[in-house]
């Protein structure tokens, strides 16, 4: 189905509007509200099959868990019956530094899952700890950049999201979360996936851990500018750092590198949307 993406807004105004095909049902995930368009207007978006059928979902494992607004019973009741799912969770929202998941079980027993993502394996159990789906083509791009030998901070690697990836891209990787939680995940992550001789894990704030200079760091926390000042102190000219952040300012950023001495080329990219007029942007930094 072809589709604008429009403002929650405009859903009001749409029977004044003449590219709206009146007869497919509009969908609705999260920010994101999918007008199905009439043949020969421009679109935004091709929708996937599954996406057409009904309610937007996340598949963990064994496990289906729904963001965003609560689901009816009858959209729990239709995932029920095409997923199967051992339990389904609805989670609007992760708290605090450490993100947990604020959840609500809507049916089955949690218990950790095994999640597989781009070859990669992730254990994990959604009642305690967060995976953003949405992170997946990141976790890619930053996969393409890494140089084999490379030396990697991950500053907040939470249970391996970009670690993982790294690592199998053949990068040497410093990995440092806090959350006891994400940490055991973040191990039993690296022995799933055969990373132990690539990654070093460190449970503890990343301000006390990092080590020596690094050619990149990870910083996937969206307070990150927060962490600048520590992370410029483990750099050399040509390292790169990708800055994570919902409110991109590239001259702040400019600024505190400025006063380590560096001029930086700095490139922002779009990784998805997270509220209205909010984007999870990440700032590719490169040291000069
Ligand atoms: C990986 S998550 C954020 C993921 C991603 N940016 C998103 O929300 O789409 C951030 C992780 O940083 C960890 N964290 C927060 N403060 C930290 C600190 N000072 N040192 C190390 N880890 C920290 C949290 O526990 C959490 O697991």
């Amino acid at each position: 189905m072809r589709a604008r993406i429009v403002p929650p807004e405009t859903l009001r105004s749409l029977d004044t509007l003449d590219w709206v095909d009146r007869s497919r049902r509009v969908f609705r995930e999260e920010d994101h509200v999918y007008v199905p368009v009439k043949d020969g207007y421009p679109y935004d978006a091709v929708l996937p099959t599954r996406i057409r059928k009904g309610r937007g979902y996340q598949r963990l494992g064994d496990a289906v868990i729904f963001h965003g607004r609560r689901p009816s019973a009858e959209e729990i009741e239709d995932v029920a019956c095409r997923e199967e799912p051992a339990f389904i969770l609805f989670i609007p929202a992760h708290t605090g530094d450490l993100r947990v998941p604020y959840y609500e079980l809507l049916s089955g027993i949690p218990h950790e899952v095994l999640h597989r993502e781009s070859g990669i394996l992730y254990h994990l159990d959604p009642t305690k700890v967060m995976f953003s789906q949405g992170n997946r083509e990141e976790k890619r791009r930053i996969a393409s950049l890494i140089r084999p030998g490379e030396r990697i901070a991950d500053m907040f690697a939470g249970i391996g999201y970009f670690t993982l990836s790294s690592a199998t891209a053949g990068g040497m990787v410093h990995a440092m979360e806090i959350n006891p939680d994400s940490f055991y995940y973040l191990q039993k992550n690296i022995s799933s996936n055969q990373l132990t001789t690539s990654v070093l894990a460190e449970c503890g704030d990343c301000r006390n851990l990092l080590s020596g200079e690094y050619d990149r760091i990870m910083m996937g926390h969206f307070d990150s500018e927060l962490f600048l000042s520590i992370a410029l102190s483990h750099t050399t000219p040509g390292t790169v750092i990708h800055l994570h952040t919902l409110h991109p300012d590239e001259d702040t950023v400019k600024g505190m590198i400025g006063e380590h001495g560096y001029d930086a080329r700095i490139t922002v990219h779009r990784v998805k949307k997270y509220a209205p007029q909010i984007c999870h942007c990440v700032l590719d930094v490169v040291l000069r």
